[in-house]
């Protein structure tokens, strides 16, 4: 049982360091392009382009619905929103900007956290 308890314990606490990186994205200044989904009806191409949309809030969700396993899965998906952005664009441009500006802020908070 001792086992077991150990594996739900580390991952309660990975989830518990998710919590707090979500909650330091979402405060971040340049967080306002990646808070909702991109509405693919005002983008126009995003639907066509982006195949595996993602979001602050959809993390949000999926984390309080337990949907992530481990601090992997979540910064695959957190990973997912600066990729989706890189992709859709220009490196000069306001929200290419934020997208770069949020990679590197997430990238700092993870060496401060291991
Ligand atoms: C991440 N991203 C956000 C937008 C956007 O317009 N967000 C609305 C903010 N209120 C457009 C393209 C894109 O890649």
């Amino acid at each position: 049982c001792y086992k077991i308890a150990q594996i739900s314990k580390d991952d309660n606490s990975q989830l518990a360091v998710c919590r707090v990186l979500l909650a330091e994205l979402e405060a971040h200044k340049d967080a306002w392009p990646f808070l909702t989904p991109v509405n693919h009806k005002v983008i126009l191409g995003y639907r066509k382009v982006i195949k595996r949309p993602m979001d602050f809030s959809t993390i949000r969700r999926k984390l309080n619905n337990n949907l992530y396993f481990s601090l992997e899965t979540f910064m695959g998906d957190v990973n997912l929103v600066f990729d989706n952005c890189e992709k859709f664009n220009e490196d000069d441009s306001e929200i290419g900007r934020a997208g770069h500006n949020m990679r590197k802020f997430f990238d700092e908070l993870l060496q401060l956290k291991k």
